[in-house]
C-alpha cells in the first residue's frame, strides 16, 4: 500500500478540497432528520405555520446541498483514481520494460500482463471508493451515533450494543478478503498465460486438431478462477446479508423500546421518527464500510502485486567495472551461465571479433547458441567470466547506450499490425531511403511489388506474409539503423539457398564495418564467417574457420557431412 499511497501524494491538495466538500455535503445530510423533528415535535405542535416553512425551506436547501456537494466531490474522485492509475499503469510499463529477463522469467509474462491490467483495475477501484466513502461512511456513522444521543440517550445504547459485532464481521471479512483476492489474481495470471500459449499456437492447435485438449487445458484455469472467485464472492456475498440482520434486530430493539418510552412520556413521536432516520443512515454507513472493505481487500492484494514489481531491484543497472581493454570489439572471456543458477547452460566459452569481423555459431539445439547472443544484449549477466563491447565490460555500460549498437533478428521474432514500412522503422523516425536500403540488402524485394509497397499492412504478427518473407522484414529492421553489432538468431533458416546466398553477399558489401553473429543450423549460412564456434551442451567443441573445422573438429565434420556431403 505504501508504493500506492505514493501516487497518492501529489494528489492531497485536491483530495483534501474533495474531502473537504464531501464532508460539507455529509454534514448538511446528517442535519436533515434533526430539523424534521424539530418540524413534528415543535412547530407543527404549536401551529407555527411560518416555523414549518421556515425549517421545511432550509431542509430543501441542505438537501440540495448535499446532492450538488456529493455530486462534485465524486467528479473530483473520480478524475484523482483516473489520474493515479494513468501514472501507475505507466510507470509499471515502464519498469516491466527495464527488467532483466531473470526478472521477467520470475515473474513470468501472463503475471506481468494481469498486473498491468486487471490489478491496476482494482486499485484504481479501491482509491476511487475510499475517497467517494472514506470520508461520508465514517461522518454518516460517527455523526449519527452523536446526533441520536442527544435526541434519545437510551435508544443509543441499544444501537451501540450491535456495534462490536459489526466491527467483528468487516474485521474477519477484510482480513480473509486480501487473502482470497490475492489467489484469486494469482489464478487469473494461470487463465492468461494458458490463453497466451493457446493463442500463440492456434494453428498447431488445429492442425493437429487439439482443440478439445486445449480447452480441457482451458477450462481447468477457468474453473479456477471462477472457484476462487466464488470463494471470494461468498466471503463477501453474506457481509452485507449479516450486516443487515444485526441492524434490523437493532432496529426492531429499538422500536420496541421507543415504543415503550413514547407511552410513558419520556420522549416524543418526532425523536423516535428522526432517530429511526438516523438508525437507517447509520446502517447505510455500515454497509458503505463494508463496501470499502471489499474494494480494499481487492485493491490492496492487487497494489503488493503492483509493488513488487515497482520495487524490483534495478538488475541492468550500470555498475564500474575495470576496462576489459583489448583491441576487439567483442570478447568473450571465460563465460559461464546458468539460467537457474543449478547447472551451467554456457560452460567457460572464449571468443573474440575484431570490428567487421563476422561469428557463426553452430550447434544442437539447446546448446546454448540463442544464450550467447542474450549474453551479449545483456538481458543477464554472466555468473563468471567477462563480456566486453569495445573493451569496456557490459556490466559498466547503460542499457540503453548498449541496445543503441545492436541490430537484432531473434527466432520467432514478432511484427506489428502496422504498415511494413512502420515495421522496419520500429518507431526510429528513420527516412525512407534507409527503410528501402535496409529492404534491398534484406533481399526484400518482395515489398515494391506488393500491392501499397512500404505502405502495405501487415496483420498481427505478420500473419498474411510467407515465413521467409517476415524475416526479411524483420532483417530488414535489424539493418535499418545502420547498427555496429548484428545478431541474426536462425533468422534465414526459412530462405531458400538461393535468396541466402544473396543476403550473405548482401551483407559482406553494404555492412562491412558492421561486425556480425549468425547463429545458424545450416552450414552454408555461415561457412564463410571469419570464425565459427561450436557448440554442444554449452561448451565450445571447436572454434576456427570453415577449412580449419573440417580438418579439426569432428562434430563440425558431421554436420557438413549430412548436409552437404562434403568431405574434405
Ligand atoms: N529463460 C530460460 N530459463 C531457463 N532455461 C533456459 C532459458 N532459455 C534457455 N534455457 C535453457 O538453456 C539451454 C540453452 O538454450 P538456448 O536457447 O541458448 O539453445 P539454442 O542452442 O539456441 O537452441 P535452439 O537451436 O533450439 O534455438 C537449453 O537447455 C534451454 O533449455
Amino acid at each position: 500500500m505504501k508504493t500506492v499511497l505514493r501516487y497518492l501524494r501529489p494528489k492531497a491538495g485536491i483530495i483534501a478540497v474533495e474531502m473537504c466538500i464531501k464532508l460539507a455535503g455529509t454534514v448538511v445530510e446528517l442535519l436533515l432528520p434533526w430539523m424534521l423533528s424539530v418540524i413534528l415535535d415543535e412547530a407543527v405542535p404549536s401551529g407555527d405555520f411560518h416555523s414549518v416553512l421556515v425549517w421545511g425551506g432550509l431542509m430543501v436547501l441542505c438537501a440540495a446541498l448535499a446532492v450538488v456537494g456529493n455530486v462534485a466531490a465524486n467528479r473530483i474522485s473520480c478524475a484523482t483514481s483516473r489520474d493515479v492509475t494513468h501514472r501507475l499503469r505507466g510507470d509499471l510499463f515502464a519498469k516491466v520494460t527495464r527488467l532483466s529477463c531473470a526478472q521477467e522469467d520470475a515473474f513470468t509474462t501472463p503475471s506481468l500482463i494481469s498486473r498491468l491490467t486487471s490489478d491496476t483495475y482494482n486499485v484504481n477501484q479501491m482509491i476511487d471508493r475510499m475517497q467517494r466513502l472514506g470520508v461520508r461512511a465514517p461522518i454518516l456513522l460517527l455523526g449519527g451515533i452523536a446526533l441520536t444521543l442527544s435526541l434519545e440517550p437510551v435508544l443509543t445504547l441499544v444501537l451501540i450494543a450491535t456495534l462490536p459485532l459489526l466491527g467483528a464481521v468487516v474485521w474477519f471479512v477484510s482480513t480473509r478478503g486480501v487473502r482470497l483476492y490475492t489467489r484469486t489474481q494469482a489464478a487469473l495470471d494461470v487463465l492468461v498465460r494458458r490463453s497466451q500459449e493457446s493463442m500463440a499456437g492456434i494453428r498447431v492447435i488445429q492442425a493437429l486438431s487439439k482443440g478439445e485438449y486445449e480447452k480441457a487445458r482451458f477450462d481447468e484455469a477457468n474453473a479456477q478462477v471462477v472457484d476462487r472467485e466464488r470463494r471470494a464472492g461468498l466471503l463477501m456475498n453474506v457481509t452485507n446479508p449479516v450486516m443487515n440482520l444485526l441492524l434490523n434486530a437493532g432496529l426492531t430493539a429499538v422500536v420496541v423500546a421507543g415504543a415503550f418510552r413514547v407511552n410513558a412520556g419520556h420522549t416524543q413521536p418526532g425523536t423516535i421518527i428522526a432517530f429511526l432516520s438516523y438508525f437507517t443512515i447509520i446502517l447505510n454507513a455500515l454497509m458503505m464500510v463494508s463496501r470499502m472493505f471489499v474494494m480494499y481487500s481487492k485493491g490492496a492484494a492487487s497494489g503488493r502485486r503492483i509493488a513488487e514489481v515497482l520495487n524490483a531491484p534495478e538488475e541492468l543497472q550500470s555498475r564500474p567495472q575495470p576496462a576489459a581493454g583489448g583491441e576487439e570489439h567483442i570478447r568473450f572471456d571465460h563465460v559461464s551461465f546458468s539460467y537457474g543458477k543449478v547447472e551451467d547452460n554456457l560452460t567457460d566459452i572464449s571468443f573474440s571479433l575484431r570490428r567487421g569481423e563476422t561469428l557463426g555459431i553452430i550447434g544442437p539445439t539447446g546448446s546454448g547458441k540463442s544464450t550467447i547472443l542474450q549474453l551479449l544484449l545483456r538481458f543477464y549477466d554472466p555468473d563468471n567470466g567477462v563480456i566486453s563491447v569495445d573493451g569496456k565490460d557490459l556490466r559498466s555500460v547503460e542499457p540503453a547506450a548498449l541496445h543503441s549498437i545492436f541490430g537484432v533478428v531473434f527466432q520467432n521474432d514478432f511484427l506489428y499490425a502496422d504498415e511494413i514500412g512502420a515495421n522496419i522503422d520500429f518507431g526510429r523516425g528513420l527516412p525512407q531511403e534507409r527503410l528501402e536500403a535496409a529492404a534491398r540488402t534484406a533481399q526484400a524485394d518482395f515489398i515494391n511489388t506488393r500491392a501499397g509497397g512500404f505502405g502495405a499492412e501487415l496483420s498481427p504478427k505478420g500473419a498474411n506474409l510467407s515465413g521467409g518473407q517476415k524475416q526479411r522484414v524483420l532483417l530488414a529492421r535489424a539493418l535499418a539503423a545502420d547498427p555496429d553489432i548484428l545478431l541474426l538468431d536462425d533468422s534465414s533458416s526459412a530462405l531458400d539457398y538461393k535468396t541466402d546466398a544473396a543476403l550473405r553477399r548482401a551483407l559482406a558489401r553494404d555492412f562491412k564495418d558492421t561486425t556480425k553473429i549468425i547463429v545458424a543450423q545450416r552450414i552454408s549460412s555461415i561457412r564463410s564467417a571469419d570464425r565459427i564456434l561450436v557448440l554442444e551442451d554449452g561448451r565450445a567443441v571447436g572454434y576456427g574457420s570453415h577449412d580449419e573445422l573440417m580438418r579439426t573438429c569432428g562434430s563440425y565434420r558431421e554436420i557438413a557431412e549430412i548436409q552437404m556431403g562434403e568431405v574434405e
